[in-house]
C-alpha cells in the first residue's frame, strides 16, 4: 500500500493503523504544553519513561528542585520515596494530558507507562506487588505499568493482567519471549474471563526493542570483518538488517495468533489486542537512515514509541509506507543467513535482557543517587555527612564494594531481612534495630507520660544498673547531654568493683533516686546483683518497699521481668527480642533512660529518621552512609589488614567510643576475624602507627579536626569522618554506625548479631562463683611469680614464656612478644574513675609509643560485656595485660554467700582462663596491699622493661 507522502508523516501513521508514542518524560515538557501540542499536532497517542528516560529528567532537570525541597519540609522522605513522589506526579501529568486521546480512541490509546522497580526484574512476586503498589498510587485508568520481561516478569504479566491492570511489558528481543508474553497476556485475559470480571477496559503492548539488536549484532560482524573472517562479505549484507527482519517475524506471530479461536473468543468478549509496540527505535549507529526503525516498522495496530530525536526526524523528513508487511520471506532469509553465520540471534537476545535489566539498574542507581544529592542538599545540616579519606590503594577496592553492592542489592537486602548478605544463619531475626526509631516514635506518648511523671515526682537522681548495650547507649546520651534543668542527674552503673559501687551509692540521694534495672535477658549476673543491693538500700532509706521507685527495661517473658513482677516496679518497659543488646539503644534501652533524665525524645528520633532514611535499601551504596562507612571498614581489615578502628571523636561527643567499641568488637570480633576498635587512644605523630589503622572520626559542629588526623592522612592511613551538626545528631551516628557494622559483618563474612564467645567467660565465672558458695573461698591459684606487691599469674603456657624474673623482666618477656600488627589490651578490673583512668592512659600510650601497636584501654568487668567477645573470639593479634586488686573495701551482695569483690575476682579468672584456653598472649598482674601505690609500681616496671624491646 503506497501513500500520498504529504503533511505531518508523524500524524499520518494513523493512516497505517500504526500510533506514534513518545518515549519520554519531564515536567517542564509537559508543564509548558510542549507535550499537548504534539498530541494535537503530531497525532501523538501515548508516552513511555524508563529508569534511563527518568535519570535524564529527575537527576539532571532543575525543575524538580522545588519540589523536593517543598515535600522534605512537609515529610522525611528517603530517595526512594521522593522519587516515586516526583515520577507519579510526572505520569498524572502526562496522564491527564492523553486522557483526550484515551477517550477518544476508547481505551485503545493514550497511555503513559511507568516501570516497576528494575532491581526486581527477576523476582515474580515482587513485581507483582510492584506493580499493583504503583497502580494503586498512580490511579488514572490510562496508566500502563511496564514489566520486564525476564521469565519471572512474564509469569508476573498473567498475574497483573488478571488484577485488571494494564501492562507494558519491556525488554524483549525475541520471538520465543514475545510468543510467551503474548500467552501470558491470554492467559491473565482468560483468568479474568473465568472470574466473571470484565475485559473490555484492559490494554496491553509489548515493547519490542529493535535498534539494542543491531547495534550488538553489527558490533559482532564489524569484529569479525576486521579479522578478516572469510564470510566477510556476506556478513557484511547483514549489517543493520537483523533487528528488523526480526522484529517483521514478531508481527507475524501476533498476526497467526489474533487468526487463533482462542483469540477470537477473547476478543468477542471485547479484549483488545495486545499490540506490538516497537521500542528501542532511536537509530544509533549514524552510518544508517536517523528514521529507519520507524520507516521499516509501519503496520497496522502496532505502536512505535520513538525518543524525541527520532520523532522530531520523522516528523521533518519520514516517509510513510506498510513496511511492515513487506518482504517477510526476505526477513525469514536474513535470520537464517544470520544463523548459518553464527551470528547467535538466540544468544544476543538472551544477553541483551540481563543487560537491559542491569542498565536500567545502573540508570536507577544514578537517578537515587541524584535524588539523594538533591535530599542532602536540602536537609543541610539537619543531617549528619560522611566523607571517605581513603589511600590510592584502598580507594578503588572500596568502589569495587560499592558496585558489588550494588549489583547485588546489598542494602535492599538488609532492609528485606534477607539472612544471605550474611551466613544464612539466625540474622533476619536480629533486624529489629532497623526499625528502632520509627517503633520508638511511635511509642513517644508513652515515653512523654513516663517523662513527666518522673519530673513530677522530683527525684535528685537516676541510676541506671546495667551492663553492655544495656549501659553503654544510656552512658553516652547522659556524657553529651548532662543534665536537664529541672531534671534527676542520670547516673551509670557497670560494675561490680565493690569501690565503685560505695562510690555510685555516695553519689545518689537514695531516698530521692528512680532506679531503671536494664537487661534484655533479665539474666545478666550484674545487674541482678545491683539490683539486690540497691533494692536494700533504697529500702533502708525509705523504710518500706520502694518498687514504685523502680523501673524495669527487658524483654518481654524474661526472669527480670518476674522479679520486677514481683517487686512491684513503678513501670515496666519492653525491649524488643528482635533487637540485640548493642544495637538497642534507639529502642527502650536507650530511650526509657533518656525520657527519664529529660531528653526530648521525640526531636531526637525525628532527627535518627533522617539518617534512617538515608540509608534506606533505595540508596545507591555509593550514596549510602551506612553502606559506604561498613564497606569501607570491612575492606580495610579484609583485604588490607587494617582492622584496628581508631576512633576519634570531638570533645562533645567522646562518649560515643565506649558505645561503639561495643558495636564495632561484639559483632564483628568472631571466628578469628573482625575489627578491633581502639577509643580514647590520644592520637600520635604518624611514626607511632602501624599500617593496621583506619581512623573513625566523629566531629561535632564547629569543634576544630583533630590536627593529628591531616598528618596520619598525609601519611597514607585512612580517615572515615562523620561531621555531626548538633550535638542531637549523635542518634544519626548511632544509626549509621549499627548499619555499617552489619554491612561490614557482611564484608568480613560473619553473623554480627551474635557474641559466641562472651558466654564462655561467664560460665568460667559461674563455676568460681559455685565453688565459692560450696566452700566459702575461691579455689586456691598461686602466682608463678611475685615482685614487691605485684603478683603475677598466667596458665602454664604464658607462665613459661614469661619466665620467673622480677616484674621488669616478666613484662619485658610478655611485651616482647608483641608483633607488627598486633593489639594491646590493658584489662583492669579496678574502680574506673579518673585516676585510673589517668593511670591507664599513661600505660597505654607508653606502650603504643613504644612498640607501634595499637592499645585497648579496658575496666572489667565492663568490658566482658563489650570489647570481650573479640579479645577471644577475633583475630588473636592482641596481647593482653590484667590488672587485679586486693579491694580496700568490699560489699555483700543481699541473698548470696559471695561479695561483690569475690564476683569481680572471678569475673577476671574467668575472662583469663578463657583468653589462656584460646591460647592468647596473656598475663594477669595482681596488685596487693595499696592500689595506687602498685598501678605505680606497674608503670615504672612496664617503661622500665620497654626500654629493653627493640
Ligand atoms: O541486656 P543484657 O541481657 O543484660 O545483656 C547485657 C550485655 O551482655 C551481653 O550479652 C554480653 O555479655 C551483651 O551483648 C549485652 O549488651
Ligand atoms: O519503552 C521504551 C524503551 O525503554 C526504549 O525505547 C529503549 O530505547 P533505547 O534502546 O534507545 O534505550
Amino acid at each position: 500500500m503506497t501513500k500520498n507522502n504529504e503533511g505531518n508523516s508523524l500524524k499520518r501513521l494513523a493512516e497505517h493503523g500504526q500510533s506514534p508514542w513518545f518515549d519520554f518524560i519531564r515536567r517542564d515538557f509537559t508543564a509548558n504544553g510542549s507535550l499537548k501540542k504534539m498530541v494535537e499536532e503530531d497525532g501523538l497517542m501515548g508516552v513511555t519513561s524508563n529508569p534511563a528516560i527518568f535519570e535524564k529528567a529527575i537527576g539532571h532537570g532543575a525543575e524538580y528542585e522545588s519540589e523536593v525541597r517543598s515535600l522534605l519540609a512537609k515529610h522525611n522522605l528517603s530517595a526512594g520515596e521522593l522519587y516515586e513522589h516526583i515520577a507519579i506526579e510526572d505520569i498524572r501529568d502526562a496522564c491527564a494530558v492523553l486522557k483526550p486521546v484515551f477517550d477518544k480512541t476508547k481505551k485503545r490509546d493514550g497511555y503513559v507507562s511507568l516501570e516497576v522497580s528494575p532491581y526486581i526484574a527477576y523476582d515474580q512476586a515482587a513485581t507483582i506487588a510492584d506493580a499493583r503498589r504503583l497502580w494503586k498510587e498512580v490511579n488514572r485508568e490510562n496508566l500502563m505499568i511496564k514489566i520486564p520481561a525476564t521469565a519471572e516478569g512474564t509469569r508476573a504479566v498473567k498475574d497483573a493482567i488478571a488484577d485488571g491492570i494494564n501492562v507494558n511489558v519491556t525488554l524483549l528481543f525475541s520471538l520465543n519471549a514475545y510468543k510467551a508474553v503474548l500467552e501470558s497476556y491470554i492467559q491473565g485475559l482468560e483468568a479474568r474471563v473465568q472470574k466473571g470480571q470484565s475485559i473490555d477496559h484492559l490494554a496491553s503492548v509489548a515493547s519490542f526493542f529493535v535498534s539494542r539488536i543491531d547495534s550488538k549484532i553489527d558490533a559482532e560482524i564489524d569484529r569479525r570483518i576486521a579479522e578478516n573472517a572469510p564470510e566477510a562479505a556476506e556478513l557484511k549484507k547483514l549489517r543493520g538488517k537483523v533487528a528488523i527482519a526480526n522484529a517483521k517475524l514478531a508481527y507475524q506471530h501476533y498476526l497467526e495468533v489474533s487468526k487463533s479461536a482462542r483469540w477470537k473468543a477473547l476478543e468477542a468478549k471485547g479484549a483488545q489486542p495486545q499490540r506490538l509496540l516497537w521500542a528501542s527505535t532511536g537509530t544509533k549507529d549514524k552510518a544508517y537512515s536517523d528514521v529507519l526503525y520507524v520507516e521499516e516498522l509501519i503496520g497496522a495496530d502496532t505502536v512505535n514509541t520513538i525518543p524525541p530525536a527520532t520523532f522530531d526526524a520523522f516528523r521533518d523528513h519520514g516517509k510513510l509506507r506498510g513496511s511492515l508487511l513487506e518482504d517477510i520471506e526476505g526477513a525469514r532469509k536474513v535470520l537464517a543467513e544470520a544463523e548459518r553465520l553464527n551470528l547467535n540471534l538466540q544468544k544476543v537476545t538472551e544477553t541483551l535482557v540481563i543487560e537491559g535489566c542491569a542498565s536500567f539498574c545502573v540508570a536507577f542507581d544514578a537517578l537515587l543517587g541524584a535524588v539523594e544529592a538533591r535530599r542532602e542538599a536540602v536537609l543541610s545540616d539537619r543531617l549528619a555527612e560522611l566523607s571517605l579519606s581513603l589511600p590510592d590503594e584502598l580507594s578503588p577496592a572500596v568502589v569495587a564494594a560499592e558496585k558489588k553492592w550494588s549489583e547485588g542489592g546489598g542494602v535492599r537486602r538488609i532492609w528485606a531481612h534477607d539472612a544471605s548478605v550474611w551466613t544464612n544463619g539466625p540474622e533476619s531475626k536480629w533486624l529489629g534495630w532497623l526499625n528502632a526509631p520509627q517503633d520508638g516514635l511511635a511509642q513517644c506518648d508513652a515515653y512523654e507520660k513516663f517523662a513527666k511523671e518522673v519530673k513530677s515526682r522530683g527525684y535528685s537522681d537516676i541510676l541506671l544498673l546495667g551492663m553492655g548495650g544495656s549501659s553503654l547507649g544510656p552512658e553516652v546520651l547522659e556524657k553529651t547531654f548532662g543534665r536537664v534543668s529541672g531534671a534527676a542527674q542520670l547516673h551509670v552503673l557497670d560494675s561490680t568493683d565493690p569501690q565503685q559501687i560505695a562510690h555510685f551509692a555516695k553519689q545518689v540521694d537514695l531516698k530521692k533516686t528512680l532506679f531503671i534495672v536494664s537487661s534484655k535477658s533479665g539474666s545478666t549476673l550484674e545487674p541482678n546483683i545491683l539490683f539486690a543491693y540497691f533494692w536494700e538500700q533504697a529500702k533502708a532509706a525509705l523504710g518500706q518497699d520502694p518498687g514504685e521507685h523502680f523501673v524495669a527495661v527487658t524483654d518481654p517473658g524474661s526472669a527480670f521481668e518476674k522479679k520486677a513482677k514481683d517487686h512491684k516496679f513503678g513501670h515496666i518497659f519492653h525491649g524488643n527480642p528482635e533487637i540485640g543488646g548493642r544495637y538497642s539503644v534507639l529502642s527502650a534501652f536507650g530511650l526509657v533512660p533518656a525520657a527519664a533524665a529529660g531528653y526530648d525524645v521525640r526531636a531526637f528520633l525525628e532527627s535518627v529518621m533522617l539518617m534512617v532514611s538515608s540509608c534506606d535499601g533505595s540508596v545507591p551504596p555509593a550514596m549510602n552512609p551506612g553502606a559506604r562507612l561498613g564497606l569501607a571498614l570491612g575492606v580495610a581489615a579484609k583485604t588490607f589488614g587494617r582492622d584496628k578502628v581508631t576512633l576519634c571523636a570531638s570533645e562533645g561527643v567522646k562518649a560515643l567510643g565506649a558505645w561503639a567499641e561495643q558495636l564495632i568488637a561484639e559483632s564483628t570480633g568472631k571466628i578469628g576475624t573482625g575489627l578491633i576498635p581502639i577509643d580514647g587512644e590520644t592520637l600520635g605523630e604518624p611514626s607511632v602507627y602501624g599500617n593496621d589503622r583506619v581512623f573513625v572520626e566523629v566531629r561535632l559542629g564547629n569543634e576544630p579536626s583533630n590536627s593529628r588526623l591531616k598528618a596520619l592522612r598525609d601519611a597514607g592511613h585512612p580517615v572515615l569522618s562523620l561531621q555531626l551538626h548538633t550535638k542531637e545528631q549523635i542518634g544519626q551516628a548511632f544509626f549509621v554506625l549499627e548499619f555499617a557494622i552489619a554491612v561490614a559483618g557482611s564484608v568480613l563474612g560473619i553473623d554480627p548479631f551474635d557474641q559466641p564467645d562472651v558466654e564462655f567467660s561467664k560460665v568460667e565465672t559461674r563455676k568460681l562463683t559455685e565453688a565459692y558458695e560450696k566452700t566459702g573461698h575461691l579455689p586456691q591459684e598461686a602466682p608463678f611469680a611475685t615482685d614487691g606487691t605485684l603478683e603475677f599469674y598466667a596458665d602454664d603456657k604464658n607462665a613459661q614464656a614469661l619466665g620467673k624474673g622480677d616484674a621488669v623482666s616478666i613484662l619485658k618477656a610478655h611485651f616482647g612478644r608483641v608483633k607488627k600488627s598486633d593489639y594491646i589490651g590493658l584489662l583492669a578490673y579496678i574502680e574506673q574513675n579518673a585516676s585510673h583512668i589517668g593511670w591507664e592512659q599513661d600505660l597505654r600510650l607508653a606502650l603504643r609509643d613504644a612498640l607501634h601497636v595499637a592499645t585497648a584501654a579496658q575496666f572489667g568487668p565492663r568490658f566482658l560485656h563489650s570489647t570481650g567477645q573479640a579479645y577471644k573470639g577475633g583475630p588473636d593479634s592482641g596481647v593482653f595485660l590484667q590488672i587485679t586488686a586486693d579491694d580496700a573495701a568490699d560489699l555483700k551482695v543481699p541473698g548470696a554467700s559471695y561479695s561483690f569483690g569475690v564476683v569481680k575476682a572471678a569475673q577476671a579468672r574467668g575472662d583469663f582462663d578463657v583468653l589462656a584456653s584460646r591460647g592468647r598472649r596473656a598475663l594477669r598482674v595482681h596488685v596487693k596491699g595499696s592500689l595506687e601505690d602498685g598501678l605505680k609500681r606497674l608503670t615504672a616496671a612496664v617503661k622500665d622493661a620497654l626500654k629493653g624491646i627493640k
